[in-house]
């Protein structure tokens, strides 16, 4: 579930008065996604999601995100821009934490993506790729290559629990990882997390790309690797779908494209993708309650990658 902080009916209404989007008429808290409290509301005028920010999206990061999200939406890109309040304002407070009425897009995540799926949401990736050329604002990426060995570290041998000997199999990938970065690669403003469930879909159609609270500014091929590894690949990341693979690249191709240089470092970025959500999922892992209200994404979902590509990234991308 990801409903953190309750809001009070009294709260909403007095919250939507400062737009002008009619009257509160229901809210509902939704169950998917883990990060950030999210509620489907409707009013006498149209449907919103509001959503409240928790501890993992820092406050300060928020101009930049409702920035990116209203550049892609006003070159085209299905992607929900924040509803300004009648002062013209995107970020407010609600029950002591920041919040945003977000439009609301109309779709679901497919949970088994087809190829047919796969090659549309990768075009969607290049055209938001194509729109983001002018884009000029800034954002470290806070879980990017510069971060994994500290947080490697603080996972520490704890790592060992989830599997024996996973700490030293991390650090080896990861000198293996930062000996081969491809620092040379363009830059640009990345989705960072373009996962299934961040993506929208009606039937085979693209309706909105959603979820850019790890957008920040890294290697462009790298979403496309952080994509490749989350949709090429059943659950549990066993069994690699080329299908997919190919699908996606090729739909990433026809609306963007990949430069040589790029494609050769897709294995190295694919590796790199997946000790990312490795750590990331590994320290929720360490550090979530096995009873707690979020459920823990499985870490060894994203070893099984890593080992894939160290072993056949060269062939998949060739
Ligand atoms: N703009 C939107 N339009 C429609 N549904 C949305 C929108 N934003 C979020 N959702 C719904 O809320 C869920 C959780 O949103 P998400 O941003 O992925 O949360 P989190 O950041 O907590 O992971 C999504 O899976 C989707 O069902
Ligand atoms: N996609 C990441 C976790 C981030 O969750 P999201 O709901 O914000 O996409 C993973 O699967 O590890």
């Amino acid at each position: 579930m990801a409903v953190y902080t309750q809001v009070s009916a009294e709260a909403l209404s007095a919250f939507l008065a400062r737009f002008d989007v009619g009257a509160l008429v229901s809210a509902k808290g939704i169950a998917e996604g883990v990060e950030n409290s999210n509620y489907l509301v409707d009013t006498t005028d149209a449907r919103f999601i509001l959503t409240l920010y928790e501890k993992r999206v820092a406050a300060d990061d928020l101009p930049y995100f409702m920035a990116l999200l209203d550049h892609l939406a006003n070159a085209g890109n299905p992607v929900p821009p924040a509803i300004p309040d009648r002062d013209g304002r995107l970020i407010h407070e609600l029950e002591g934490r920041p919040a945003c009425l977000i439009q609301f897009l109309s779709g679901v995540s497919v949970t088994r993506p087809t190829p047919t799926q796969a090659r549309a949401a990768a075009e969607a990736m290049g055209r938001m790729h194509a729109s983001l050329s002018g884009f000029s604002l800034d954002r470290p990426n806070s879980m990017g290559v510069e971060t994994w060995a500290d947080q490697l570290a603080r996972c520490g041998r704890d790592l060992d629990g989830i599997e024996a000997g996973l700490f030293d199999r991390l650090s080896s990938a990861l000198d293996r990882i930062l000996s081969r970065w491809p620092r040379h690669l363009a830059t640009s403003a990345i989705h960072a997390d373009l996962f299934p469930d961040n993506v929208l879909m009606l039937d085979d159609r693209v309706t909105g790309l959603i979820d850019f609270y790890f957008a920040c500014t890294d290697i462009r091929a790298y979403d496309v690797a952080v994509m490749h590894g989350a949709w090429a690949f059943d659950g549990t990341g066993r069994v690699h779908d080329a299908e997919v693979g190919d699908a996606l690249l090729a739909g990433y191709q026809s609306s963007f494209g990949l430069s040589d240089d790029e494609r050769a470092a897709l294995p190295i970025l694919a590796e790199g993708a997946a000790l990312r959500f490795l750590l990331s999922r590994a320290w929720d892992w360490l550090n979530t309650p096995a009873d707690a209200m979020v459920t823990r994404k499985d870490p060894l979902a994203y070893l099984r990658r890593l080992d894939f590509y160290q072993t056949h990234g060269a062939t998949i991308f060739a």
